[in-house]
């Protein structure tokens, strides 16, 4: 019998496949550990942008996690978007039972520019999920409304990095330059010391779910045992790939490409 790592999302979806939970699951598959989500939001979208959303009742939010809990173990989980107090404060409840390593991706707005969550879960999240978390994944904006200044340069990013930990009480911080200009540079910050992840920046505007796909790739490696920093290390490299071979599909920000990295790790 094959014994393997199993690996949650708790996550809004994506119908166009590129985001949310669907990007989450073929991270997961891709990386070769057995992939489970928990919806919170069914989100009609596609690269253009946000066109609706329904959100699951809270207790069907928390039986679906009780439902996983109760029966299979839980190796690593994420979480993406949650966009309401409710669903944040079952999710809080449930997360010591998981008593695993936990990413928490704080989505706020998607790449199109549409919220994705209310502004009273936004402070729930930074007050009461933020110390929960292993490690917490912020591109520029959403490390902005974290801490609180405004983050202009690769130093302001390394800063912002050690206050989420420090002042917020996060295990790990990795702040995303995604929106910054020039190379493509990430800082995590892991209690300890700062490591940079650095890749060529790639000219596309194929970046829908980028987020999704780096945060769960970083919690699939964890659910394998991996240590913070390599997890971060072997996830970048895999983002990269799956943006370097995006697709250009649809007539916004395309989505990026989970399989096509597989070459590429083959070659290191
Ligand atoms: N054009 C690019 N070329 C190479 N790497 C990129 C590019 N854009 C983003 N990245 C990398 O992709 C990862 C995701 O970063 P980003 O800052 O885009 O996150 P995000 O804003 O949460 O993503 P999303 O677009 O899903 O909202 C980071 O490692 C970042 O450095
Ligand atoms: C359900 C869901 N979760 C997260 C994102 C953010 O991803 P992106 O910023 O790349 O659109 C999204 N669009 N949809």
């Amino acid at each position: 019998m094959t014994q393997v790592p199993s690996v949650l999302t708790i996550a809004g979806t994506d119908p166009s496949g590129g985001a949310g939970i669907q990007a989450d699951l073929k991270t997961f598959q891709e990386l070769k550990s057995y992939g489970m989500s928990v919806i919170t939001t069914v989100v009609a979208q596609n690269t253009t942008g946000v066109q609706d959303v329904h959100h699951l009742p809270i207790q069907m939010i928390e039986q679906q996690l009780e439902s996983v809990i109760t029966d299979i173990p839980v190796h690593a989980f994420k979480t993406g978007m949650i966009a309401h107090i409710d669903m944040m404060k079952v999710i809080a409840e449930k997360i010591p039972k998981l008593d695993a390593p936990y990413v928490m991706d704080p989505v706020m707005v998607a790449t199109s520019g549409d919220p994705l969550i209310e502004e009273k879960a936004r402070l729930y999240l930074r007050e009461k999920l933020l110390p929960l978390t292993t490690l917490v994944t912020p591109n520029i904006p959403e490390a902005e409304y974290i801490t609180g200044d405004k983050i202009d340069t690769t130093d302001d990013m390394k800063q912002a990095a050690e206050q989420i930990v420090v002042n917020f009480g996060a295990n790990g911080a990795l702040i995303k330059g995604g929106h910054l200009k020039g190379d493509a540079v990430d800082f995590l910050y892991d209690g300890t010391s700062m490591h940079t992840f650095s890749s060529k920046r790639i000219d596309t505007t194929n970046t829908h779910g980028t987020g999704c796909t780096y945060s769960a790739a970083i919690t699939a490696y964890l659910s394998q045992g991996l240590p913070l920093q390599k997890a971060v290390e072997k996830a970048k490299h895999f983002v990269t790939a799956a943006i370097k071979h995006s697709f250009s599909i649809g007539s916004g920000n395309g989505p990026t490409n989970h399989w096509a990295s597989r070459e590429e790790r083959v070659k290191r």
